[in-house]
């Protein structure tokens, strides 16, 4: 059967722009640009030439390599042809493939919006369309609001859709700029354009204001479209666009849409998008969501111990699809929701093997769920599960003992009369029998703590030169001022290359932090040993 073609249109870098709390920077876009190409998306808008700084000056330095670079911009304003609109001429002087321009559709924002009238806003698209024709590059237009349009007055957002195509627009595509179109009237109206832009001419752009978005999408693809725009991860004005890392492992994973269609991305693209989407995170300065689909680092997770034992069986029975499609992994956390199935499958993990049959595996499982009874969440402790099960299978040494430890917050006036806040900590080890005392100043009762703790390991010392402690969240269980409170702590060894959690829990926080601390140290141990 032949597959008939879809294409992917980006608009990261435009609409994505417009997402509120994001600024990109010019090399921030370059490098989204190369992400685009590794991805495998076919059209890349790169922003509004001549609508600021930024956007000038990346048009200027960069054009992306594999998918068509695509310059945004309004149509004509009215009353003025297209060689007297400067506005216009910047973005035909633009380096780009195509150009993709706004253009109303729905009467009311013609009247309201642009004062002008239905005819000449007619007019606008049609002699835009035309001059960028006329550069020899493909041209396109995003009819704004185009379903809130359709329902006001069909015959005139009709008028436009045609109007574009009839001068020689490449794509059309419809707009559900307000967001808030259901799937079912996306399908219906998508299906009446046809009569007027038959073909592959149609595209479809969604706003996720109903959390629609992807529905909308694949709605109108049912419908006869036959580009998609959206963005990575779903970002873009208001409560985002498509999210084209959803969108792509559904177009290439599902039959219903990849026994019918074929896009631009690859297999081995596809199995690159977790790790897309995360560098993408990275230059957003934001954690990734954990809960995306496909992509996050919970969407292959399995908590509950009947999922985990058929998961063991076959992962199949609880995976839609295979986690390595998408690049990502299976994970079978263990809490107190876990079943023996749990444990073994993240020991496997951890390489510890153990027979289903073995009864410290009773006693660790129960260990564990008294534990997260207390408050400790191992399946984001990933370090303090480790040593945990290690412990209970003897496999972890006793590398040094806490005979005490004391911490002292002071606020008092220095030499210069300000008022500072310093915090000093003595820990007390045990290490081979010898006693050893260190006292650190921090700046903080926990960031004392930790200098202290390993200011002098002995024999020790060199295996945790490379540590430095990156993340520490504090949450506290049960409210009030005697509540419990959970710290975790992620570590990072600058040397091995290696990140992982550890987690204390204590009605005291300080005692807490400290739990943490002495997790991640024996874990840093425990691994350079093995090393
Ligand atoms: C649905 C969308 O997401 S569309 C994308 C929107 N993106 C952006 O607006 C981001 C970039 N925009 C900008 O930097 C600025 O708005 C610019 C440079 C484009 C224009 O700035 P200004 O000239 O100062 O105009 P301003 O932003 O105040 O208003 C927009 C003008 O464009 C007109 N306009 C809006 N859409 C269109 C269109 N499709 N065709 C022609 N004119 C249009 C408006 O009527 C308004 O005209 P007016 O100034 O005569 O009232
Ligand atoms: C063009 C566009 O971004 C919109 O109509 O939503």
């Amino acid at each position: 059967m032949t597959r008939e073609r879809l294409y992917l249109f980006d608009t990261t870098l435009r609409d994505g722009a417009q997402t509120s709390g994001i600024d990109f920077s010019v090399t921030e876009k370059i490098v989204i640009a190369e992400l685009l190409d590794r991805l495998g998306v076919d059209y890349a808008e790169g922003g509004y030439p001549g609508a600021n700084p930024t956007d000038d000056e990346f048009f200027a330095e960069k054009r992306t390599q594999k998918a068509r670079f695509t310059a945004f911009g309004m149509t004509k304003r009215a009353g003025r042809s297209v060689s007297n609109d400067p506005g216009l001429q910047q973005i035909l002087a633009a380096d780009v493939d195509a150009y993709c321009f706004v253009a109303k559709s729905w009467d009311y924002h013609v009247k309201v919006a642009l004062g002008c009238t239905n005819d000449e806003n007619l007019e606008s698209i049609a002699d835009t369309v035309k001059a960028a024709v006329a550069t020899g590059r493909e041209a396109m237009i995003d009819c704004e609001h185009f379903f809130d349009g359709y329902k006001a007055n069909p015959d005139y957002a009709l008028a436009c859709a045609k109007t574009a195509h009839d001068a020689g627009a490449r794509w059309v595509v419809l707009c559900d700029t307000n967001g808030g179109t259901l799937p079912d009237e996306i399908k219906d109206i998508v299906t009446k354009v046809q009569a007027v832009v038959p073909g592959d001419h149609l595209g479809i752009h969604t706003h996720d204001d109903t959390g629609h978005a992807i529905a909308n999408a694949l709605a109108a693809v049912d419908a006869g479209a036959r580009q998609i725009q959206g963005t990575l991860n779903g970002i873009g004005e208001r409560c985002g666009n498509a999210n084209l890392i959803s969108l792509i492992p559904t177009l290439l994973l599902k039959p219903a849409y990849s026994d019918r269609f074929e896009i631009g991305v690859a297999k081995e693209q596809l199995a690159e998008i977790t790790s897309i989407s995360h560098a993408f995170d990275e230059i957003l300065n934001r954690s990734p969501n954990r809960h995306a689909p496909y992509v996050g680092e919970t969407a292959f997770a399995t908590k509950a111990g009947i999922h985990a034992s058929a998961i063991l069986k076959d992962p199949q029975t609880y995976e839609h699809v295979a986690p390595e499609a998408v690049g990502n992994r299976r994970r079978v956390l263990v809490s107190d929701q876990a079943g023996k199935s749990n444990l073994l499958g993240e020991l496997q993990r951890l390489g510890i093997a153990v027979d289903k049959a073995d009864p410290r595996l009773d006693h660790l499982l129960a260990d564990v769920k008294q534990k997260e009874a207390e408050g400790y969440a191992y399946e984001a402790a990933d370090a303090s599960f480790e040593l945990l099960a290690r412990r209970a299978l003897g496999e972890v040494p006793r590398f040094f003992a806490v005979n005490s430890f004391r911490v002292m917050v002071e606020r008092r006036h220095n030499a210069i009369g300000e008022l500072v806040s310093v915090s000093e900590a003595v820990v007390k080890l045990d290490i081979d029998g010898e006693k050893r005392m260190s006292v650190a100043e921090g700046n903080g009762p926990v960031n004392a703590l930790d200098m202290a703790l390993r200011k002098d390991l002995g024999k020790y010392q060199a295996a945790i030169d490379g540590l430095e402690l990156i993340d520490y969240k504090v949450r506290i269980l049960n409210g009030g001022t005697g509540a419990v409170t959970r710290v975790l702590i992620e570590s990072h060894d600058t040397s091995a290359h290696r990140r992982w959690f550890t987690i204390g829990v204590s009605s005291n926080i300080v005692d807490a932090s400290f739990q943490a601390l002495v997790d991640s140290i024996n874990y840093a141990l425990l691994k350079a040993e093995s090393a």
